[in-house]
């Protein structure tokens, strides 16, 4: 038979199909995610759990006049095969191909680009406002998950969203998870809910039998009277109204006609935001991802390596991390672990189950985060805040205002610093270095190995400052890891290799592409010196000058954008100091968003991998004059 699927080149195809072929794209939808991103890796679980949703959606609504906006976009595969992207979905999150998020440039079924979480109702009120003023009439959808409407930005939204009255419908796509079971008092009113929905349910079975006796319809009716209070005491229905918002629900998430009907009425609502709340299964008709919705929220690609050429299992940055952290806790009390929504990626599951009272989740809350750890630490407490460098970008203000300036003592582990690989422009953790090193009174530091990872964590556990530690994504390369943990001296860089021709200024995962680099180089006669600069705040100017003095060619190399980073600071220290007869290049990554592929694709494109640094060691070691790049560089970063 032939697929539906395939006569799919737009949502208007989807409104043309008849009822009972709407089950049959929702299965064949399915089978394409499932064999995809298990292929190529990617959100499996969240795209599953919102088909129904998605198909409703586009029965009733028509983009891309109608504005359908999914908050993150990790759930929008269903979306993106209903638009016209059906050809080109063997490419998801590879090299030069399907964005895993929503993305304005991909389509104009994406009318917001995502990848962080909790900013489509913001969106959604914007193009209402937009909608209005330019007198037009289209329906605006932003889709939220439970997880997503917990973080303090779509509080405010909604806060917002009800003060302003607009006509704009937010769908609560619940499913009780975030990555790991979604946190918070506002959690627990949506898990009433579930259990609601699952009694609503069931009583409806025990109406058709109560009903055919006298004494039945009676029991029945009592029954109802205690439904009703109990619903009243359980629905958040007035919580929503008191917002402002027209409430439909519960509706079943995975019923097309059920969905439908909920949308089409919500539709007519004209003069105020509504929110329909729909209950999904995450992992939806798949039943690994059912039972297990953690693991299936992100998978690896098929065949993804997590071994040494030994085939023994290499642990990655955060297993060390997890494993370090949990050990600095046993050993003082006052260490404690805040996280937001991310205990998962941390792998601090088993310090979660051994030590509940250590480990604070606090939801999709980064500025809170952070600011939370900070009243730990005035009062005497060793927080480790646990969030990736992309998503601490939206705490900015709160390293700044409620860490720096008081100086509290609050340790920031960014895992993921650097090049991230298939989740592309919204997740690569390349400005942290700049964002954090600009910030006073902050160490900012950077391990070269999982074994420093270690010893930078006990050494932040013990100077009492306020310290980023931000390493990368994925594993190293399996060194064996000191048993004893130590003190590394703040501001102290490490000489790891003497040299004569050209000096290596390389930070974090960089320092062993850097020696990789070197080894290459030795082959064709040419000597590198390396500097393992663990620290880009306060930098080890010392030590920059005494390897200036006999070394006149100097290359940086870092994981993090040009501007503000490792290679600005040299430059920088060289300019300011007057050290004029030094010739610098800046391996880092240039003024422009970094796309999805591999990690290993995307190094070599910023020449950040060992053949890359060593290409760039040998044209600058054979090359006796400024290159335009320095020109370049030292114009636009400090003003000729
Ligand atoms: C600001 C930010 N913090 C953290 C994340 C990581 N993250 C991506 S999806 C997700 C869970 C979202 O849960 P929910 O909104 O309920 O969607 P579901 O996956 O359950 O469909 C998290 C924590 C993110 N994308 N953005
Ligand atoms: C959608 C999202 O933001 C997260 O799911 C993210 O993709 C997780 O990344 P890791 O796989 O690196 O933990
Ligand atoms: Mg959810």
């Amino acid at each position: 038979m032939s697929k539906i699927l395939d006569k799919i080149n737009s949502p208007i195809d989807v409104k043309s199909l008849c009822g009972a072929d709407l089950d049959r794209l929702a299965a064949e939808l399915r089978e394409e995610i499932i064999t995809r991103v298990t292929a190529n890796g990617g959100h499996l679980a969240s795209s599953l759990g919102v088909i129904e949703l998605t198909i409703a959606l586009h029965r009733v609504f028509t983009t891309p006049t109608d504005k359908i906006i999914w908050d993150v976009g990790h759930q929008s595969y269903a979306h993106k095969l209903l638009t016209g992207r059906r050809e080109q979905f063997a490419t998801l999150r590879q090299y030069n191909g399907m964005s895993g998020f929503t993305c304005r440039d991909e389509s104009s079924h994406d009318p917001f680009t995502a990848g962080h979480a909790s900013t489509s109702i913001s969106a959604a009120i914007g193009m209402a406002v937009a909608r209005d003023s330019q007198k037009q009439n289209h329906n605006i959808i932003a889709v939220i998950g439970d997880g997503a409407i917990t973080g303090g930005m779509a509080m405010e939204a909604l806060n917002h969203a009800g003060h302003l009255g607009k006509r704009l419908i937010v769908i609560l796509n619940d499913n009780g998870m975030s990555i790991s079971p979604t946190v918070g008092a506002v959690a627990k009113i949506f898990s009433r809910v579930r259990f609601d929905r699952r009694y609503y349910k069931v009583s409806e079975k025990s109406r058709h039998i109560l009903k055919r006796t006298k004494q039945g319809s009676r029991l029945w009716d009592f029954g109802q009277r205690i439904k009703g209070s109990l619903k009243r005491m359980v629905m958040p229905t007035t919580l929503w109204e008191e917002f402002g918002f027209a409430y439909t629900g519960p509706i079943d998430g995975h019923d097309i006609e059920e969905i439908v009907a909920a949308l089409e009425q919500t539709k007519n609502y004209s003069h105020k935001p509504s929110l329909i709340h729909i209950m999904t299964t995450k992992g939806k008709g798949y039943a690994p991802a059912e039972s297990d919705a953690v693991h299936f929220h992100g998978i690896s690609p098929k065949g993804s390596p997590k071994k040494n050429g030994h085939g023994q299992h290499l642990p990655s940055y955060s297993e060390v991390f997890a494993a370090t952290v949990e050990k600095l806790a046993g050993d003082n009390p006052k260490v404690m672990v805040v996280t937001a929504a991310m205990p998962d990626g941390y792998c601090l599951g088993q310090m979660q189950k051994n030590m509940p009272q250590r480990v604070y989740d606090v939801g999709i809350c980064e500025q809170h985060a952070v600011t939370f750890a900070a009243g730990m630490a005035a009062e005497g407490l060793i927080p480790i805040v646990a969030i990736y460098s992309t998503f601490l970008q939206r705490a900015f203000d709160q390293i700044i205002h409620d860490v720096a300036l008081p100086k509290l003592p609050v340790i920031f582990a960014l895992d993921r610093g650097g090049i991230v690989g298939e989740d592309g422009k919204t997740h690569q953790g390349i400005f942290d270095l700049s964002y954090t090193s600009l910030i006073p009174d902050l160490i900012v530091a950077a391990p070269a190995d999982e074994n420093e990872l270690q010893h930078m964590l006990y050494t932040a556990t013990q100077c009492g400052q306020p310290m980023v530690i931000r390493y990368p994504r994925g594993t190293g390369t399996g060194l064996n890891l000191d048993r004893e943990l130590k003190m590394i001296p703040i501001g102290k860089a490490q000489l790891i290799r003497e040299g004569s021709d050209v000096l290596f200024v390389a930070t974090g995962a960089s320092v062993n592409a850097a020696i990789e680099a070197a080894g290459m180089l030795e082959e064709q006669g040419h000597y590198a010196a390396i500097i393992n600069m663990r620290f880009i705040n306060p930098l080890d100017t010392d030590l920059l000058r005494e390897m200036t003095r006999s070394i006149k060619k100097v290359i940086t190399i870092e994981e993090n954008v040009l501007s503000g980073g490792l290679g600005s600071r040299v430059a920088l220290f060289l300019e300011i100091t007057g050290i004029k007869d030094v010739d610098l290049r800046c391996l880092a990554i240039p003024d422009e968003f970094v796309k999805h592929g591999t990690q290993s694709q995307l190094r070599a494109d910023y020449h950040l991998d060992a053949r890359g640094i060593y290409q760039e060691a040998v044209s600058f070691i054979n090359q006796s004059y400024q290159t335009d790049q320095e020109n370049n560089l030292i114009s636009n970063h400090i003003g000729s």
